[in-house]
């Protein structure tokens, strides 16, 4: 259960990396430290950062810039890959398209998630049915979000076997018929500054994003190095800053895993607002569950309430659809 934090913590999780897939990853020391940091940070804030993971800090930059350099090009060369129903809700949606609980957010973005072919998940999956579209410009935009994209998912997986030995379970519990096949959605987005207009400033962009938690596991997500945008929410319901730690991940927990841990860890609220006079970018990258895997409280986390499972079981994909659905204005 989340508590009445006051900052987020960084965790040094190389020794975590270093061991993530030794059989004997449980009896490391160096592992446990790791853990235990881990499951502090999960029951007390849902949030927290992660430093020595073992992506450069340069492909950070990198990702960011060429994510920026698209969001500078004119409109109509970024709708040539605008999202709609038909692209199973992938590719480039304009300002003010994605409403978080009724409200338009202040941010552009291109949306990509996990390829789904036709009928590969029946009729739940019908909704995500697409592959990702990715501009031609700038250049090498794909080969490199691809690349990035891979290494999140790997640093991911790493880190859920962490949580995995955090929870009392085994390093694998999040592989299988979980989380084996993983059904990740990266979000590319750019928040406009606020904008002076006769020496007042003009506060054009007040919600970046609207209040809300994350659907799936486990979020990594890659902030631009010099604007406090990005909000936390404590028990106390006060707004908690997670600055830029440059070089660094900031790390959350999703739905899913609530639900896993029975409650033990929450899917913190948070929301961005981008008070600054610059434009902001942040990469973010979601790891999820299998798309049609359903979730229900680990047997460790069972027990520690009595054998009773606190939340409903919830199929991953279900949870995605009904969201998808109702993220975007009409047009
Ligand atoms: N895939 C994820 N987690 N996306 C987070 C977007 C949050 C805003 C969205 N309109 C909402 O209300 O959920
Ligand atoms: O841009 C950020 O800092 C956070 C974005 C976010 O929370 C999301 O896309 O789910
Ligand atoms: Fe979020």
């Amino acid at each position: 259960m989340a508590t009445d934090f006051s900052s987020i913590p960084i965790i040094d999780i190389g020794l975590l990396l270093a061991k993530a897939d030794d059989p004997k990853m449980a009896e490391d020391p160096g592992v446990l430290e790791v853990v235990r940091n881990l499951d502090k940070a999960c029951t007390e804030a849902g949030f927290f950062y992660v430093k020595n993971h073992g992506i450069s800090n340069t492909l950070l930059k990198e990702v960011r810039d060429i994510t920026r350099r698209f969001f500078e090009l004119p409109y109509e060369e970024k709708t040539k890959i605008k999202m709609t129903q038909a692209t199973g809700f992938r590719g480039y949606e304009r300002i003010g398209e994605n409403i978080t609980q009724g409200v338009p957010d202040m941010h552009e973005a291109i949306d990509c998630y996990r390829e789904v072919t036709k009928g590969m998940y029946g009729d739940l999956g019908k909704v995500m049915e697409g592959y990702n579209h990715w501009p031609q410009n700038p250049p090498k935009f794909k080969v490199l979000i691809e690349e990035y994209i891979s290494l999140c998912t790997e640093l991911a997986r790493k880190i859920m076997r962490g949580i995995a030995l955090a929870l009392g379970g085994s390093p694998g519990e999040f592989e299988g018929h979980r989380a084996g096949d993983p059904f990740w959605v990266m979000r590319l987005i750019g928040y406009p500054g606020v904008t002076n207009v006769n020496g007042t400033d003009v506060l054009k962009n007040d919600i970046g994003c609207g209040a809300h938690t994350d659907y799936g596991l486990l979020t990594l997500l890659n902030q631009d190095d010099d604007i406090n945008a990005l909000q936390v929410r404590n028990l106390r319901g006060e707004w908690i800053s997670a600055p830029p730690v440059p070089g660094s991940f900031v790390c959350n927990i999703g739905d899913m895993l609530k639900i896993y841990s029975n409650g033990l860890y929450e899917s913190t609220l948070h929301r961005v607002i981008n008070n600054s006079t610059k434009y902001r970018v942040s990469v973010v990258f979601f790891y999820e569950t299998n798309f049609d895997t359903a979730v229900e409280p680990l047997d460790t986390q069972k027990t520690r309430i009595n054998g009773n499972n606190k939340f409903e079981r919830a199929v991953y994909g279900e949870h995605l659809v009904r969201k998808v659905l109702t993220n975007f204005v009409e047009e």
